[in-house]
């Protein structure tokens, strides 16, 4: 498949000849300074922040620059195929949208859910859309398009509500279902702790359960009536602390591809593979849960042998189109965008997500251009070497 990701570089100069310049930043640290800026100071607590002293969200990223890019030269890679086969699909790039929770709280008109779905639609990088959305998931697959979505499932501990909830992903027309596992409590999270914050707690983003046939079941009043008492149940059933135990039971809920999120140990990949799988997603959900811990990045190699040919998902700590190019080599099959399109959306809607993706994948495109990896096929560990 022919892709011209690098041509938002020429659609950027052309314009520019003409006067006019991007309308959102291209640098990762002028787009994050930007959305600070246009976000309330508890949302952007909320998305920017991590737990502890946040040294693993920092380390996240930093890791990447441990590993530079070996250019090649007479390869002729005029043209670059990013596209990659997974789960029957085929992608036309290895970036994926991972879930982020309060998405919707990041867009001006608190829609964010939707303005996610549109931008999937318009650039055919696949969302995987939260369990903690402001638009109910019924609302969200209409506007993909044609780009597939993804269900992020926080497995709730009543059972049946579970169940609930990936049958209407199924209804809904998600093509997988990607399960959290390292999300069962909230990590301390000085910031949010400071301000005493926590969205869901004032009832932002439960609309996937307010509007759950289970979860209304267990109320005597509804939601709207009883906003608080949705709270307090959405407390109570929230978290579920799974075992080994549960996996056949989660694998049992649905035929769809099933994929864990939150594996950094290479036995833990191998288990999960054992257990019927369809997907291993490494991740330390972008340092917010544990700080303390090593970089996913750094845990990607091991998860990936253990993987044995399972597709592996990653994501934490991507701000560039180079920091695809490292993942992928390091045995990625795709690579999941989070704080960065939130901070685009947060600038300009769907308008400012595309910008984001749009960049992100141009850059990619374009190092694998100047450097000589005309596929994703040739992106092995070998074209990656230590940096001392
Ligand atoms: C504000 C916010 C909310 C998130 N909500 C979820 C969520 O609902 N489900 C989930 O599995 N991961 C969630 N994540 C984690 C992301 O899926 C992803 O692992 C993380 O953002 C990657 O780190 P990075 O953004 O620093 O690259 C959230 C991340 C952020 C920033
Ligand atoms: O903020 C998050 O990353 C997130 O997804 C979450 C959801 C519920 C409880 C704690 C964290």
């Amino acid at each position: 498949m022919k892709q011209t990701f690098g041509s938002y570089q020429d659609e950027i100069y052309l314009n520019g000849l003409a006067g006019v310049l991007p309308p959102f930043p291209v640098s990762h640290g002028e787009l994050e300074a930007k959305a600070q800026a246009a976000m309330s100071p508890s949302v952007w607590s909320y998305v920017a922040g991590g737990a502890g002293d946040e040294r693993t969200q920092r380390a996240n990223v930093t890791a990447f620059d441990r590993w530079g890019l070996i250019p090649r030269m007479f390869v002729g890679a005029a043209e670059r195929d990013l596209s990659v086969e997974l789960f029957g699909m085929t992608w036309p790039s290895p970036v994926f949208m991972a879930p982020v929770g309060v998405i919707g709280l990041c867009a001006q008109d608190g829609h964010g859910d939707l303005a996610t779905a549109r931008a999937a639609a318009r650039t055919g990088v696949p969302m995987v859309a939260s369990t903690l959305s402001a638009d109910p998931m019924e609302q969200v697959t209409p506007e993909l398009g044609g780009t597939p979505g993804f269900f992020q499932l926080y497995t709730p501990s009543d059972r049946d509500l579970a169940e609930s909830l990936v049958r209407r992903a199924e209804a809904a027309g998600f093509k997988g279902i990607v399960v959290t596992l390292d999300t069962w409590v909230a990590g301390w999270r000085p910031r949010d702790l400071a301000g005493g914050n926590f969205p869901q707690l004032r009832g932002h983003c439960l609309t996937n359960y307010t509007t759950d046939p289970v979860f209304r079941s267990r109320l005597s009043r509804t939601p709207k009536e009883d906003p608080q008492a949705a709270v307090i149940q959405w407390v109570q059933v929230f978290g579920n602390p799974l075992t080994w135990d549960d996996l056949p039971w989660l694998r049992s809920l649905t035929d769809l591809p099933l994929i864990v999120k939150g594996i950094c140990h290479p036995e833990d990949a191998r288990r999960a593979k054992d257990g019927g799988v369809d997907g291993i997603y490494c991740s330390n959900h972008g340092g917010r849960q544990a700080n303390g811990g090593l970089p996913a990045l750094q845990a990607l190699p091991a998860v990936v042998e253990a993987a044995d040919g399972l597709p592996v998902l990653f994501d934490s700590g991507i701000r560039s189109g180079a920091d695809i190019v490292k993942a992928i080599a390091l045995g990625a099959t795709a690579v999941g965008i989070g704080r960065p399109y939130a901070y685009g959306l947060a600038l300009g809607g769907t308008d400012g997500i595309v910008h984001v993706l749009r960049s992100l994948l141009a850059e990619a495109d374009l190092i694998m251009a100047v450097d000589g990896y005309p596929t994703l096929g040739h992106l092995t560990p070998e074209a990656l070497q230590r940096v001392m």
